[in-house]
């Protein structure tokens, strides 16, 4: 080998080794926690962690350990998964500063949406979010009431009602496509005020099948899958060139998936560039409307101080992050509220009456907000099934994780903490605690509404009463802490304005036990492999409530 082929080789040899051992080192400090043996080598236990159905390996992993397991990830480093309430707060909140979102995160949301509040840490993280949050504060929420209304009316009467060819008599719907378009629908009017589909005719779920930025939201989640093998290189990539130059070389590459990958990140941007120009001449001409973007663009006009305020780039940045962030998830808990009420038919009908007995069909923002039957059905469907079942952190620091209650180690002696090493991989898993029985009681996996008080508060009847990390009613549905999901009192508003409306006029029901709801991010029912809701839909006046 000639010596500079020997030189060019050394530091990659170097980086290799170094890698190896750090890998070991990591595995070593996590060797006395418990945990399922690896499945293979090269990918450890991923494949059952993060596939499709992996429902029955987390259920292993909340039931037979105690809130904190060793999982093998790739070639043998090893992870931690946490469901202990008191680690969990500890991660996310009390010692924050050890941990972060991981570095392929971020630099993956650089890349998608430009530099903004995915793709950020510290304290331009808390910049972006001190910006964005007053768009959803309550007051302005009651003014997007009146939108999220006109989308599920136009929900019932343009795609449900048409589907039902006969008045009387049941019909089953496949509900899965026609409440993803509602949701696409709701996040596009209420976060940029933009219409993607006018849920009417059929001409207009063409018009979505040829719009290039819907299809771009659609492969988004399938091509990062197929990249995942490259994404480690993503942060290394990221921090010796700039992202923006990574973005750029990506073209180059020789790679027919990472083509498409560069095709979908400029779609966004154009589509987002001009929604945000659009946004910024309507607001300049006095426009009264009340979606997040619009509340951003009027900051921007604000006697704020400077960094108070977002650029062109950031808004843009934020136009597509939100519509990717909010879509899947709120489609994911429309179709699992939809379900649950159909195989609950005595919660459906308790429901259905608390809904009939309000005088108006358009209710305010303060009377939705105040039926307690429709807060507890909706707390309790996002508690023991969160659209979002799991999300991962990166230690920064080595820390000493405090454990709720001892465990045993595998040299069979207790711990009361686990000491962490910077850099270890931790997977959070969020289902897990909100299915806690320590946290919600012996019940904790059954589906119980009536264990909401109404004021927000669940009663932990035969639980230790234990707080988690969660910013709503104490489930992890949302996250916990700096980086929580900022939509959460959205989600339950939009949730309940469908209901409400829906319930009015339709029962539904399920016949047979077809539906098996997979596991992924977000999560999505689907029919011998293939996203479906056949739900029986019959209209009310012909059925009784
Ligand atoms: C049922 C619906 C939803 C669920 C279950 C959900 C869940 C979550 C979770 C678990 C996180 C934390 C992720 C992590 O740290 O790894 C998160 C973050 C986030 N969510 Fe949501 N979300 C939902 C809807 C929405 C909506 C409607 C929006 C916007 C309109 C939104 C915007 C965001 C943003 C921007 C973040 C990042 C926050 C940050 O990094 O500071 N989400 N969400």
């Amino acid at each position: 080998m000639s010596p500079p082929l020997i030189f060019a080789l050394c530091p990659l040899l170097l980086c290799i080794v170094w890698h190896v051992f750090r890998r070991l080192y990591l595995s070593f400090a996590l060797h006395n926690v418990p945990g399922p043996p690896s499945d293979s080598f090269t990918a450890g236990n991923l494949a059952r962690l993060h596939g499709p159905d992996s429902a029955s390996f987390h259920e292993h992993l909340e039931k037979d350990f105690n809130g904190v397991v060793r999982i093998h990830a790739l070639l043998s480093n090893s992870q931690l998964y946490i469901s202990d309430p008191v680690a969990l707060h500890s991660v996310l909140i009390k010692d924050r500063e050890c941990y972060e979102a991981s570095s392929i995160f971020l630099s993956l949301s650089e890349l998608l949406f430009g530099k903004g509040l995915l793709s950020t840490t510290g304290h331009e993280h808390r910049r972006y979010r001190k910006i964005m949050m007053p768009a959803f504060s309550a007051s302005n929420l009651r003014e997007m009431v009146p939108i999220l209304y006109e989308v599920a009316y136009r929900l019932r009467d343009g795609l449900i009602q048409p589907q039902l060819k006969h008045r009387t008599g049941k019909q089953e719907v496949d509900l899965y496509p026609i409440l993803s378009r509602a949701s696409l629908e709701s996040i596009g009017r209420a976060a940029l005020g933009h219409s993607f589909d006018s849920l009417s005719s059929t001409e207009s779920t063409t018009q979505l099948q040829i719009d290039p930025y819907v299809q771009a939201l659609k492969s988004f989640t399938p091509i990062i899958h197929k990249l995942a093998a490259f994404l480690p290189l993503l942060p290394i990539a990221c921090k010796v060139v700039s992202p923006a130059f990574c973005r750029r070389a990506l073209r180059f590459l020789p790679s027919s998936t990472i083509a498409v990958f560069c095709d979908i990140v400029d779609v966004m941007e154009s589509k987002s560039r001009t929604l945000v120009r659009d946004k910024m001449q309507k607001v300049r001409s006095d426009d009264d409307s009340h979606d997040v973007m619009s509340s951003w663009v009027k900051n921007m006009n604000l006697k704020v101080e400077e960094n108070m305020k977002f650029t062109e780039d950031e808004l843009v940045a934020h136009a597509s992050m939100i519509i990717h962030a909010g879509t899947d998830t709120t489609s994911s808990a429309l179709n699992r509220i939809i379900h649950v009420l159909a195989l609950n038919p005595e919660v459906q009908i308790k429901l259905r009456t608390e809904i009939m007995q309000t005088k108006e069909e358009l209710m305010s923002y303060d009377e939705l907000v105040g039926l307690p039957y429709l807060d507890a059905v909706i707390r309790e469907m996002l508690r023991l099934y969160p659209p979002v079942t799991g999300m991962t952190r990166t230690s920064t620091h080595p820390h000493i994780l405090p454990l709720s209650q001892p465990i045993i180690g595998v040299d069979s002696r207790p711990m009361d903490a686990i000491l962490i090493s910077r850099g270890t991989e931790i997977y959070i898993s969020i289902a897990g605690v909100n299915r806690n029985e320590a946290v919600w009681g012996p019940d904790a996996r059954e589906f119980r509404p009536e264990r909401w008080r109404g004021n927000g508060q669940a009663d932990w009847e035969g639980a230790n009463n234990v707080r988690t990390a969660g910013v709503y009613g104490n489930m992890m549905t949302f996250a916990g802490g700096g980086r929580s999901c900022i939509g959460f009192k959205f989600v339950p508003l939009q949730l309940k304005v469908v209901i409400s409306v829906l319930l009015r006029r339709y029962k539904f029901s399920v016949v047979d036990d077809r539906i098996e709801w997979k596991m992924g991010s977000p999560a999505e029912p689907k029919v011998d492999g293939c996203s479906a809701l056949p739900i029986i839909v019959e209209t009310l006046e012909h059925c009784s409530p």
